[in-house]
């Protein structure tokens, strides 16, 4: 196989204010022009990407997301997902809700894939139809974020006749625009952020 299916890439993120007060120190640092990283002073480890405190939203997605849209519009699945212990930055790095400058992951896709649905709309007249599901697995049960308020719903995890893993009973929502898009992820994070902390 030619293309290496996985790729990983690791973000360092800045140390933050408090942490800062507190005269914490950074321990991982980035060797400058290649992907690899340097635990404390002798442990080096190799990814496909790494990224300083200083790298943008912008620079994240461009090397690691943005070509997977392209994959995905030529009919292929694609897969993201951050892995990281808490407080590292992975709400930061998926984003939603933020189409500026700061707008994670999520926010980028949304435009990206609906400019290039777009174009493709404008030159080739191809009609597409985009549908979204929202799920959150916490302590091991699924919640529909698309329908916050049916707490009698339940989801299986299923493998259907294509041998694919997918999720019965998840509610579908046709989405028109990246705005229309990210509403649906914003009010599904209020229900997301609900659960975690108790906080309403
Ligand atoms: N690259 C970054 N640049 C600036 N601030 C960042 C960056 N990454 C994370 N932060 C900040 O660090 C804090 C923790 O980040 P975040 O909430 O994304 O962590 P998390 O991994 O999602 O944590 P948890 O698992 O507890 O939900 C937040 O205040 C966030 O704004």
């Amino acid at each position: 196989m030619s293309e290496v299916c996985v790729k990983v890439a690791l973000r360092v993120r800045p140390l933050l204010p408090n942490e800062l007060i507190q005269n914490h120190k950074v321990c991982v640092r980035i060797v400058p022009d290649t992907a690899q990283v340097m635990v404390g002073s002798d442990k080096l480890f190799s990814f496909d990407h790494a990224f300083g405190p200083t790298a943008t939203q912008d620079e994240v997605y461009n090397s690691c997301v943005q070509p997977l849209v392209e994959t995905l519009l030529r009919g292929d699945n694609a897969t993201v997902f951050c892995f990281g212990q808490t407080g590292s930055g992975k709400t930061y790095t998926f984003g939603g809700g933020n189409l500026g400058e700061e707008g994670g992951i999520i926010d980028r896709v949304a435009e990206n894939m609906f400019s290039l649905l777009w174009e493709k709309k404008n030159s080739d007249g191809v009609e597409t139809k985009v549908r979204v599901t929202y799920l959150e697995l916490y302590m091991e049960q699924l919640q529909d974020l698309l329908e916050p308020h049916n707490t009698d719903k339940e989801l299986f995890i299923r493998e259907n006749d294509k041998g694919n893993t997918v999720v019965v009973g998840a509610k579908e929502r046709v989405v028109t625009s990246a705005e229309e898009l990210l509403s649906v992820v914003e009010a599904g994070n209020v229900l997301r952020h609900i659960n975690t902390t108790g906080d309403e």
